[in-house]
């Protein structure tokens, strides 16, 4: 499949990413048509004389516009072009849904196609009530279009079922985690930017390795691994990239793949410096986090991929580090600054613990993070990874310090 793209700025970039889109989708690029716009025509989002230079242009190829078009404008201009007519957040969508493997992510997916397709269908079904002058009359057209509505939302609601199940259970591992206390560190960034790469590269299990790929949308799943800084147990989380203008259907859906994001104790937000908007990268990446309520984690910038050597020109936003994740440079750095911000103070206690005193082993068992744990004969052997000041009340239980 070949296309047309149609853009509303002369910004490179945008024109850049909406390619790799393609790219993503396995779609040809043909010819692009950029047309700047005071402002938006809500028929056919770009002007009459624009629509005319895309049909001599036009032979087979299908045209794809950089912004999300109303059902409207995507009819009329399907009216007008005789081709098939789509958008960005399409593109976007069809990547989703050729990437997500697991149960999880094929939901969120589904529910976020369905998201879009809807008020498609009702724009739709209202063009055409219009077109007949509202007088009450119903084609055939139209009911189909009532009736595939009802199919979707039906289908919406059963998914939506079938996704919180599983969040349930989701939920019920984090806990889990939780009560163990075991520091959780998420990777953040925008697409593309090598989160996965760095988590490959701190997860010394080679059986146990992400997809990392140059390509747009390569995660879409949480994956969580068990890492060392500096001899700390830590977790560490990879999930789904960010984008520019990523559509709020998806962000909805992937709520809770993000929710983990939302809990962990510490962003590593991985900034590609090979890009030379990587600014706006990281303002995307902010502002998703914002929307997701995400504000007040600890943040280390991770500026990655400085063997391609063009990050001179980079102010760095502090805290931060220089790293190269593929060809391991700067670890040491992060390392450092991970534990600066996370384990600062702490350190390993060995305890005894008489079983009469149960409440206060409960206590240390979930307000700390257990190393080791063993039932012996007249007492519990605890050793935990605390900051002594939080276990004051419990020294006296030490074996040795
Ligand atoms: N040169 C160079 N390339 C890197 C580095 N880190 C990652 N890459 C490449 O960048 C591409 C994307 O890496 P991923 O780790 O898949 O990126 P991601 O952030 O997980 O991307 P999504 O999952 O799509 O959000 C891959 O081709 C990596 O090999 C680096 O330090 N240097
Ligand atoms: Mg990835």
């Amino acid at each position: 499949m070949k296309a047309i793209l149609v853009l509303t700025s002369t910004n490179p970039f945008f024109e850049e990413e909406l390619k790799s889109l393609c790219e993503a989708c396995h779609i040809e690029i043909g010819d692009v048509v950029i047309q700047k716009l005071e402002k938006i025509n809500p028929a056919t989002y770009i002007g009459k004389g624009k629509i005319e230079e895309i049909k001599l242009k036009l032979q087979d190829e299908m045209i794809i516009f950089d912004d999300e078009l109303t059902p409207l404008q995507v009819k009329n201009l399907t009216d007008l072009l005789e081709t098939e007519v789509t958008d960005r957040t399409d593109l976007i969508l069809r990547i989703f849904d050729e990437r997500a493997k697991t149960k999880e992510a094929k939901l969120q997916v589904e529910i976020a196609r369905d998201q879009y397709l809807l008020p498609r269908l009702v724009g739709m079904q209202e063009h055409m009530s219009h077109q007949q002058g509202g007088s009450g009359f119903r084609g055939s057209g139209e009911k189909q279009i009532e009736l595939d509505r009802r199919i979707i939302a039906r289908k919406l609601a059963r998914s939506r079922k079938e996704l919180a199940e599983i969040v349930k259970q989701r939920q019920v591992q984090r806990r889990r985690r939780k009560n163990n206390q075991i520091p959780v560190i998420a990777l953040v960034g925008y697409t593309n930017s090598g989160k996965s790469t760095l988590l490959n590269t701190l997860c010394p299990d080679k059986q146990k390795k992400v997809f990392e790929k140059d390509m747009l949308f390569a995660t879409l799943e949480t994956s969580t691994r068990h890492i060392k800084i500096k001899n700390h147990d830590c977790l560490l989380t990879d999930t789904v990239g960010f984008i520019e203008r990523l559509p709020h259907h998806l962000i909805q859906a992937f709520r809770s793949t993000l929710e983990e994001v939302k809990e962990a104790n510490l962003l590593l937000h991985v900034v590609d410096t090979s890009f030379e908007d990587y600014q706006m990268q990281i303002e995307t990446t902010n502002e998703v986090l914002k929307s997701l309520g995400v504000e007040n984690t600890p943040m280390i910038y991770v500026y990655n991929k400085i063997d391609l050597n063009k990050y001179a020109y980079i102010q760095p936003q502090s805290p931060y580090v220089f790293i190269s994740a593929k060809y391991k440079r700067g670890l040491d750095l992060l390392e450092d600054e991970i534990s600066h911000l996370l384990f600062k103070d702490y350190e390993v206690f060995e305890l005894s613990i008489p079983y009469s005193q149960g409440e206060d082993f409960k206590y240390l068992q979930q307000h700390c993070y257990v190393k080791e744990i063993e039932y012996l004969e007249k007492s519990i052997y605890l050793k935990i990874e605390a900051r002594k000041q939080e276990i004051k009340n419990y020294l006296h239980y030490c074996l040795k310090h």
